[in-house]
């Protein structure tokens, strides 16, 4: 279990995250979502250990994660933050084998092939890293998470992604999610922040509604993923609905002039 309690953080004397209670479970997906500045990324960067809280615990299995040497942290979770500089002319087969860096026997080079594969940049795989496109980017640094987390373990991991496929088009966002669902099987927890409603809608177990360094809403996608709750947390109307033949749900903003159309109307 991956758990934040009474999490606390101010910058300069001003708070940006609240207090703030999350439970992550192997075996789920959850996704942080909220409006621009709700503070998703620094929640996440004190999840993942990138910052320390002012107040608060955070633990991974019941350990405090400063009780963690880095080398042990880097066994029970793994992280993509939003953005991965990259100084040096690493190929892309390098940026992925800095994954097994802490545990270079837990993975073969076919395994690696085979996470590349899935994400299809194995072709990519001598090309230099930076020359990379922003979709292709995150494929590879999606595959060195992977990579880090993939030896099986009798303890439960965690895999962090601060909007992962931001960049990627929608073939691959669904191609990506699709195997979070099946990676998730393997006793890991996935913690993902993302924008795409309509991919949180048909692809997270849990779901944490953030604003304004608070968590507004959470729980099972089926119980917060509310036409109310969304138009709530964005300020601007959004509706959820069943596919006609139940294949999913439909997730749909209309265009600011048709709700202004609507609210003459009535008027
Ligand atoms: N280092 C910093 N110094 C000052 N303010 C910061 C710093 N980092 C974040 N903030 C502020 O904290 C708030 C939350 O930022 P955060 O990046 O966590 O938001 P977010 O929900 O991830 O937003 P987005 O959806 O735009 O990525 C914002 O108002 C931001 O300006």
């Amino acid at each position: 279990m991956l758990q934040g309690r009474n999490i606390h953080f101010c910058i300069s004397e001003r708070p940006i995250i609240g207090e703030v209670n999350i439970v992550v479970a192997p075996g789920e997906l959850t996704a942080i979502i909220g409006p621009n500045g709700a503070g998703k990324s620094t929640l996440f960067k004190l999840l993942s250990g990138d910052l320390t809280c002012n107040r608060g615990e955070i633990s991974y299995n019941g350990k405090h994660i400063a009780g963690f040497k880095s080398n042990q942290l880097a066994k029970v979770r793994a992280v993509m933050p939003q953005h991965s500089e990259v100084s040096f002319p690493f190929s892309s087969w390098e940026i992925v084998a800095l994954g097994m860096i802490n545990d270079p026997a837990a993975i073969s080079d076919r395994d690696i092939q085979a996470v590349m594969e899935k994400l299809q940049v194995w072709h990519l795989r001598a090309q230099a890293y930076n020359m990379l496109s922003g979709g292709e980017k995150q494929r590879v640094q999606l595959a060195r998470v992977l990579v880090q987390v993939w030896k099986k373990q009798a303890f439960p991991r965690f895999i962090l992604l601060d909007e992962p496929v931001s960049s990627m088009d929608v073939a691959l966002q669904h191609l990506v999610l699709d195997f979070m669902n099946e990676l998730k099987q393997r006793n890991i927890g996935i913690l993902m922040v993302l924008h795409d409603l309509s991919l949180v809608a048909n692809y997270a177990d849990q779901v944490i509604m953030m604003k304004q360094g608070e968590v507004m809403a959470n729980g099972h996608v089926s119980e917060v993923f509310t036409n109310q709750n969304l138009e709530s947390l964005y300020g601007y109307p959004i509706h959820v609905e069943k596919h006609h033949q139940g294949l999913g749900l439909l997730v749909h903003s209309l265009p600011i002039h048709h709700i202004n159309q609507r609210i003459n109307k009535a008027l």
